[in-house]
């Protein structure tokens, strides 16, 4: 089975507002990531941001490059991170192997020429995500393993926002241009995540739900502060969100998401956080 890529161009704000909910969807959500044997990238022009999954089962699956790219390998001028979502799996690089067990991570720093995702068990694969942007400079390959993220607590069953925060793909963990990712689990019983809400106009930001128990569902809330819109989301679904753009939702349960940024700075706390009352 080929790879397979598709480009999400930018929208404007004013655009966005008339949107109807399959043109919402059209633009924003990402279906069908977490294919067996072929590996599936959507680029956005925003930040030219990359989310891709795959689910290697019998064979190893090579991160070819896209024709978007202009490249001739796919992290000629790009830095990747991955986090396994599924059992335990292999990323080769140019002949290293990192092995990656469930929930932890890998960076991979521009100038890396050949990539595979491999699962050590074809019954139970691994099941990796992807987040790729452009890099200015080579920085060092690096795992980072369950005890090497930062924690932290947010929220309170009260406000049932009670969740805990994992800084994966972070500068203080690891040298980055422009990549930042992470994993926030909501705690049994809450179900709101990035609430109080927020936007970061200098960063885009991709969500991917996961988690999500079977017949349940999330509302992703997303639109400038005061025009907000929602998109629901099934299990293993990403969804893209412009800079402009609030990216919070709420679950029928809990549930747990990837949350990866690229941008302007490295400053993980620069939100503007929006008043819950004045939202609309
Ligand atoms: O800019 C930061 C991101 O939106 C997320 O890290 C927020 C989040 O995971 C949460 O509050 O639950
Ligand atoms: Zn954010």
């Amino acid at each position: 089975m080929s790879n397979t890529y598709e480009t999400r161009y930018a929208s404007h704000p004013e655009a966005v507002k008339k949107y109807d909910t399959e043109q919402l969807r059209e633009e924003f959500l990402i279906s069908d990531l977490l294919q067996e044997d072929r590996l599936k990238l959507v680029y956005s022009h925003y930040d030219r941001f990359i989310t891709g999954g795959v689910v290697p089962t019998a064979k190893k699956v090579l991160l070819e490059s896209i024709d978007s790219l202009k490249a001739s390998y796919f992290l000629e001028r790009r830095e990747l991170g991955i986090i396994n979502i599924g059992d335990s799996g292999t990323v080769t690089v140019d002949g290293e192997e990192f092995h990656l067990d469930h929930k932890e991570a890998l960076y991979l720093g521009r100038g890396n020429k050949e990539v595979y995702f491999s699962s050590k068990s074809e019954k139970s694969p691994a099941k990796f995500y992807l987040n790729s942007t452009p890099a200015h400079k080579a920085f060092p390959n690096k795992k980072i393993g369950i005890n090497d993220v930062e924690v932290v607590e947010l929220g309170s069953p009260e406000t049932a926002n009670a969740r805990t925060l994992r800084k994966y793909i972070v500068n203080s963990v690891v040298d980055v241009c422009q990549l930042q990712m992470g994993m926030t689990s909501l705690k049994s019983g809450s179900v709101w995540n990035t609430m109080p809400a927020h936007v970061h106009d200098r960063r885009m930001e991709v969500y991917f739900y996961f988690e999500i128990p079977e017949g349940q569902a999330v509302s992703h809330f997303m639109g400038q502060p005061t025009e907000t819109r929602h998109i629901w989301m099934d299990n293993n679904q990403a969804v893209i969100s412009p800079p402009w753009s609030i990216h919070c939702g709420s679950g029928t349960s809990n549930y747990t998401f990837i949350w990866g940024m690229a941008g302007e700075n490295l400053d993980y706390g620069d939100m503007d956080v929006c008043k819950i009352t004045e939202l609309r």
